[in-house]
């Protein structure tokens, strides 16, 4: 479903990776790993369209995501390494923002099941300036599941986690692949999720 070959990728003068190249099928899944700085959070813009690509093509259900004709961004979620909430609103209100700027309408009872499955009942309606750091992070993860999306883009997403969110995390990604999902992580950590591609930049 998604195949890449041959990206390659500059920041200023410094060449960070060339000749990058993986496939994933239905329900695989890549680990894309590499010392600070080698380029993990750049090969994930660049994947998402958020960057261009000195060299590289990339295809998803075999069409060339460059040529515009792909339903690639529609398919996809990205969570990047600096994703954020907005502290002003409460967990629902910013499930809903975050939908609305994907050009979603999400149902309130969708996105309260979501907060609820990431721990977060009784949490839904205060702003989420007074919630924990994990506990934005369980807001910002609650995305995946308001979005009916076959590719996850997930840039270190088990920072700030603790070790119940991290199973937790590790299941929703399970479930995800189990139904014909994808995902391309980069973490520091093992992940707690059998299987999977290596990517070492
Ligand atoms: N817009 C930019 N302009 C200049 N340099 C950049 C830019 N974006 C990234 N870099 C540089 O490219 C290199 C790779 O950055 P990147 O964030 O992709 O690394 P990373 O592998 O994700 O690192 P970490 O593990 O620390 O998160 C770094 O040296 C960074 O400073």
């Amino acid at each position: 479903m998604l195949n890449v070959s041959g990206l390659a990728c500059s920041r200023g003068e410094r060449r960070l990776f060339a000749d990058v190249s993986f496939s994933l099928a239905a329900g695989e899944w890549l680990h894309v790993q590499g010392e600070n700085g080698a380029g993990k959070t750049s090969l994930l813009r660049l994947l998402v369209g958020l960057s261009p690509a000195d060299a590289g093509e990339i295809y998803w259900r075999g069409v060339a995501v460059a040529a515009g004709e792909s339903d690639f961004r529609r398919e996809l979620v990205y969570l990047g390494h600096h994703a954020a909430v907005k502290d002003e609103l409460n967990a629902l209100e910013n499930l809903q923002f975050s939908a609305a700027l994907d050009g979603m309408r999400l149902d309130e009872q969708a996105a309260l099941a979501a907060l609820k499955r990431l721990g977060l009942r009784g949490r839904e309606a205060l702003p989420v300036r007074v919630l924990s750091a994990g506990q934005k992070r369980r807001v910002l993860l609650a995305r995946l599941l308001t979005r009916p999306a076959a590719l996850w883009v997930l840039d270190e997403v088990f920072n700030a986690l603790d070790s119940g969110a991290v199973q937790l995390l590790g299941v929703l990604l399970g479930e995800h692949l189990a139904r014909g999902g994808l995902a391309v992580l980069t973490s520091h950590q093992l992940l707690p999720l059998p299987g999977g591609q290596r990517l070492i930049l």
